[in-house]
C-alpha cells in the first residue's frame, strides 16, 4: 500500500516567518515603521499559556514589537474589555488578540466585537468575516489562512475540487469553507447533525477536520488519495499516565488511504503563529496607508 506525502507543516511555517522578518525590516528601513502585536491572556489555562508564550517570542523573532497582557482568571469582562479598547486606540499596537478560551463568566462574542476590525488579527469580528464572505480583502482567521498556504502547495490550482470541511465554528470551519470556496472549490460544511457523515467525507478531493474530537475521522472516510488537512489538537491519555497529542483523524489508518496528510502535531498548529505575524504585518500596513 502507498503512503501518503506528509505534509511538514513547520518547514512552511519556518519560511513563511522568514518572509515575514523580511518584510518587517523593509518596513522599519522604507517607512519607519514596527508593526506591534497585543496578545491578552485571561487565566492559566496550560496550553494557552504555551500558545501565548510562542506568540510573544516568534513576534520579537520577526522583528516586531510584541505585549502579552496576562490578567487573572477573575478579571470582570468590563475590565478586560477596557484593556481592549486601550489597545484599540494604542498606535504602536496594529494586531490586538485575546487567546481563546476565555474563562467561563466571560462572552467571546462580545470580546470579539470589542475588537477593532483594522486591528483584528484573528479576523474575528464580523467586518472581516462578512469581508471575507463578500470576496473583499479581510484580515482572515489565522489556523484557515495557514491551511490554504499548504494546499495551494501541495494540491496546487483548487478550481472545481470537492472539499469537506467537518467543523463549523468562527475561528475555523466557516472562514475555512468561505476560503476554499473563493479558491473555486465545490464546498461542503458538514458537521455533527450531518448525516451519513462518513459518506459525505468520502466524496472530498480535500478533507479538513476541525471538529475537535480525537480520531473521530477513520481511515474508510477517505477518498483514495485525497488531501487531508487536520485541524484537531486533542490530548488524550498514555498508558503510563503522561498525555499524547492526536488530531481528529485517525493518522496510521488514514496515511495508507490519503495523498497527502498533516500530522499533528507538526502540520497545521505551526501555521497559526506564522499567519498571525503575517496578519499583524498586514494590519500595520493598511492602518499606515502602505500599499502590497
Ligand atoms: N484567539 C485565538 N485563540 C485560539 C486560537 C486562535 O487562532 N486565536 N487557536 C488555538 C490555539 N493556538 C493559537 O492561538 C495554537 C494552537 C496550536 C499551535 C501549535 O503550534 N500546535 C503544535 C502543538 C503544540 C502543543 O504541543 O500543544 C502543533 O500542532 O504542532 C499553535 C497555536 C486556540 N485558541
Amino acid at each position: 500500500m502507498s503512503q501518503a506525502r506528509i505534509i511538514d507543516g513547520k518547514a512552511f511555517a519556518a519560511q513563511l516567518r522568514e518572509q515575514v522578518a523580511a518584510e518587517v525590516a523593509r518596513l522599519k528601513a522604507e517607512h519607519d515603521l514596527t508593526p506591534g502585536l497585543a496578545v491578552v491572556l485571561v487565566g492559566e489555562d496550560p496550553a494557552s499559556q504555551v500558545y501565548v508564550r510562542s506568540k510573544g517570542e516568534q513576534t520579537l523573532a520577526a522583528g516586531m514589537h510584541s505585549e502579552t497582557h496576562r490578567l487573572p482568571a477573575e478579571t470582570s469582562q468590563a475590565e478586560l474589555l477596557s484593556l481592549v479598547e486601550r489597545l484599540n486606540d494604542d498606535p504602536a499596537i496594529h494586531g490586538v488578540l485575546v487567546q481563546f478560551p476565555v474563562p467561563d463568566h466571560m462572552s467571546q462574542a462580545a470580546i470579539v466585537a470589542a475588537i477593532s476590525p483594522d486591528k483584528d488579527v484573528d479576523g474575528l469580528t464580523v467586518t472581516n468575516a462578512g469581508r471575507l464572505a463578500s470576496g473583499l480583502p479581510a484580515l482572515t482567521a489565522c489556523t484557515p489562512a495557514g491551511c490554504m498556504v499548504l494546499l495551494r502547495d501541495v494540491v496546487g490550482d483548487l478550481r472545481g475540487k470537492r472539499a469537506v470541511v467537518v467543523g463549523r465554528s468562527n475561528l475555523m470551519g466557516k472562514p475555512m469553507a468561505q476560503l476554499l470556496l473563493a479558491a473555486d472549490c465545490t464546498v461542503t460544511i458538514a458537521h455533527s447533525r450531518t448525516q451519513d457523515l462518513a459518506a459525505v467525507c468520502r466524496e472530498a478531493d480535500i478533507l479538513v477536520a476541525a471538529v475537535g474530537r480525537p480520531q473521530m475521522v477513520k481511515g474508510d472516510w477517505i477518498k483514495p488519495g485525497a488531501t487531508v488537512i487536520d485541524v484537531g489538537i486533542n490530548r488524550i491519555p498514555k498508558e503510563d499516565g503522561k498525555t499524547r497529542l492526536v488530531g481528529d483523524v485517525d493518522f496510521e489508518a488514514a496515511k495508507g488511504v490519503a495523498g497527502a496528510i498533516t500530522p499533528v502535531p507538526g502540520g497545521v498548529g505551526p501555521m497559526t503563529i506564522a499567519m498571525l505575524l503575517a496578519n499583524t504585518v498586514s494590519a500595520a500596513k493598511r492602518l499606515n496607508g502602505i500599499a502590497g
